[in-house]
């Protein structure tokens, strides 16, 4: 195993400004203090419903988002002191894919334009050798070569994320931050999406950092999670330690929220969800601190961390 990426106590913190004089009157706490680390290869999910902080984090890893304290190291090197930063690869190294492809891709340019732009940057390929490797990137991706002609209006969602992620791949990156890769698309094209992906980080053990609200979807894409509420982790674990062993409530009520296919147990899943959704409704305040906020992680395992006060923890503790 070898630590690809690690954010260290992470916080983000947007200033509230009101009244005549535009004073900062307060912060937006959108990421408090998270930790964890993503090892080279492998996915890592990062899940949290809507306004839990998940995209500022992702944000601030590729750099979109300046971080107010904290550290992200990158193969061991402090990327938030920007003298390391001009000395490494990163912007090479770390690659986003964006929920929104539509306006995430250039609407005036081609797709060669698209996925050349990084391989000018980076690659120092000439005119003949930018052509054939776009071909190939299409390829990968599953689309004709003579579609690099073509607008991102010309494509179905699908095949514009498809793009997306044609152009991270290009620079050949070691992470690639995927901020809701599918979740703009229909149940059948999200599959294949997600074939892709998987398909690209096996073929070129790149790293995923998979950023999604949505358990289900990740479900057979992480080895490892962390999961997000209200800017900070409430949890982090092995795949089996999230999906078999959750203990926080939270964790439980997102678990409870993954749609059951079979139809004969929809009903039965309904019914647990409204009783998880009632627990959490009755018991929330046993699992955050008096001002909301979730208390530190504890390590239950070697791969398990829960946010709970120490009465709480089930077991032995670690
Ligand atoms: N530039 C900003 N200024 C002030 N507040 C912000 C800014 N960007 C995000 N926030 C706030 O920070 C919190 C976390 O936002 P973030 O986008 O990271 O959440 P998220 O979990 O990714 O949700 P979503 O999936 O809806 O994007 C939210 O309350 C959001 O309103």
């Amino acid at each position: 195993m070898s630590e690809l990426l690690r954010v260290e106590n992470v916080k983000v913190h947007y200033p509230i400004r009101s009244g005549f004089f535009n004073r900062v009157t307060d912060y937006v706490y959108a990421a408090d203090g998270v930790s964890f680390s993503i090892e080279a290869g492998k996915t890592y999910g990062l899940i949290g419903e809507s306004g839990s902080g998940k995209s500022t984090i992702g944000k601030a890893i590729v750099g979109l988002e300046p971080i107010t304290s904290g550290h992200i190291y990158f193969q061991g090197v402090d990327m938030t002191d920007a003298k390391n930063r001009a000395h490494v690869n990163y912007n090479k190294d770390v690659q986003m894919i964006f929920q929104d492809s539509m306006s995430s891709l250039n609407p005036r340019k081609t797709v060669f334009d698209i996925i050349a732009e990084p391989l000018r940057n980076f690659s120092g390929l000439k005119e003949d050798g930018l052509a054939q490797e776009v071909r190939h990137l299409l390829d990968i991706v599953g689309l004709p070569a003579e579609t690099m002609y073509q607008f991102p209006f010309q494509f179905s969602g699908g095949q514009r994320q498809r793009i997306g992620i044609a152009r991270a791949v290009a620079t050949k990156p070691k992470l690639i931050v995927a901020d809701e890769p599918v979740s703009a698309l229909d149940l059948s094209v999200q599959a294949q999406v997600l074939n892709y992906m998987k398909r690209i980080q096996k073929d070129y053990g790149i790293a995923f950092l998979f950023i999604s609200h949505d358990l289900g979807v990740v479900r057979h894409m992480t080895e490892n999670l962390a999961i997000m509420h209200a800017g900070r982790l409430v949890e982090i674990g092995s795949r089996d330690d999230i999906f078999n062993h959750a203990q926080h409530l939270y964790t439980k009520r997102l678990l409870a929220a993954i749609p059951e296919i079979d139809v004969p147990n929809r009903a039965k899943n309904r019914a647990h969800r409204k009783a998880i959704e009632q627990e959490f409704q009755d018991q929330k305040a046993a699992y955050y601190d008096a001002d909301g906020r979730a208390f530190p992680l504890v390590a239950v395992s070697e791969t398990h961390q829960v946010a709970l006060p120490e009465s709480m923890l089930e077991g032995e503790g670690f």
